[in-house]
């Protein structure tokens, strides 16, 4: 039973009439639902392998415009995470929502829905050039609308001088940039990136949270698996640390440096590697 006193604030308050209830004000400001549909949210999700329980009862949303992270040791079911959500895996039980929907079990639906993810090997096409990669996952036809797109897409990642380039021809970082920019030609309304960070150098790793920045603000939810912690920390809204396939921490970064279970499942070990 509601024990909360109604009745003084609630009395001295003019009933509105009918007509007030059911049309607002014109000069009244739109407002914001308070807890908007989640772009991507994840419940109880459970998956195993044979006897290993890789993800145990997890869950985390991820909201339009938002970064959340999630971080924790080797082995801890970041990957896994992520593999159920682009449905390469499938979940012993548990709901993966996108915008509210269920999300659909196969990965080759995913693009239709706004998904878009980079994997950790990158998944590049040796003989196929630069802009190839960027003009031919946009839909078809792919006519010279499709070809623009790309250039700007690669232009906006440094790349636009190596469009012609076959890909295996380009140093690490710049492969890596082609598969970020295949990724956001899609304009994805959810993009979730797999270790973006590792095998580069401060400037790449710089320019590289500068671009994630810049998606998420034009709307775009982003979920990041990633062990740079210094990069995670400073980039991510949110952080959702997994050990051992268990949700052990969620907060701000400032909330999960303080922690002191992540600290000893995952930053204490990062800071002595
Ligand atoms: N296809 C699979 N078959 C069997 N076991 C698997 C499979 N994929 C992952 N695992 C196991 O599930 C657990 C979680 O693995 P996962 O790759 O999700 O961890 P992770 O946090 O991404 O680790 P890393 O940081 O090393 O990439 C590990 O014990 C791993 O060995």
């Amino acid at each position: 039973m509601d024990a909360t006193p109604r009745s003084a604030a609630h009395a001295a308050a003019p009933a509105p009439s009918p007509d007030a209830a059911a049309t607002p004000p014109p000069s009244a400001p739109p407002t914001a639902p308070a807890h908007p549909t989640p772009r991507l949210a994840v419940d109880g999700l459970t998956v195993a392998f044979g006897g290993l329980t890789a993800l145990d009862d997890v869950g985390f949303a991820v909201e339009a415009g938002q970064i959340l992270a999630l971080i924790g040791p080797n082995g801890a079911g970041k990957t896994t995470a992520f593999n159920a959500v682009c449905g390469l895996v499938r979940p012993k039980s548990g709901r993966i929502l996108l915008d509210g929907a269920p999300a659909p079990a196969r990965p080759s639906l995913l693009r239709d829905h706004g998904v878009a993810r980079t994997l950790q090997g990158l998944g590049l096409f040796d003989g196929l050039s630069v802009l190839d990669h960027v003009r031919l996952p946009q839909p078809q036809p792919r006519g010279r609308a499709a070809g623009e797109r790309a250039r700007a897409e690669l232009e906006r990642h440094g790349l636009g001088d190596l469009a012609d380039r076959p890909v295996q021809t380009l140093p690490y970082p710049e492969r890596k940039r082609v598969a970020l920019a295949r990724a956001l030609v899609a304009d994805p309304r959810l993009l979730l990136l797999d270790e973006p960070a590792g095998g580069l150098g401060e400037d790449d790793i710089d320019a590289l949270g500068r671009t994630v920045r810049e998606v998420a603000a034009g709307g775009c939810a982003v979920l990041l698996v990633e062990h740079h912690v210094d990069f995670v920390l400073g980039l991510a809204d949110r952080v959702v640390v997994l050990d051992f396939g268990r949700v052990i921490a969620a907060g701000s970064p400032e909330a999960i440096r303080g922690d002191a279970a992540v600290e000893a499942a995952y930053l204490g070990l990062q800071a002595s590697a």
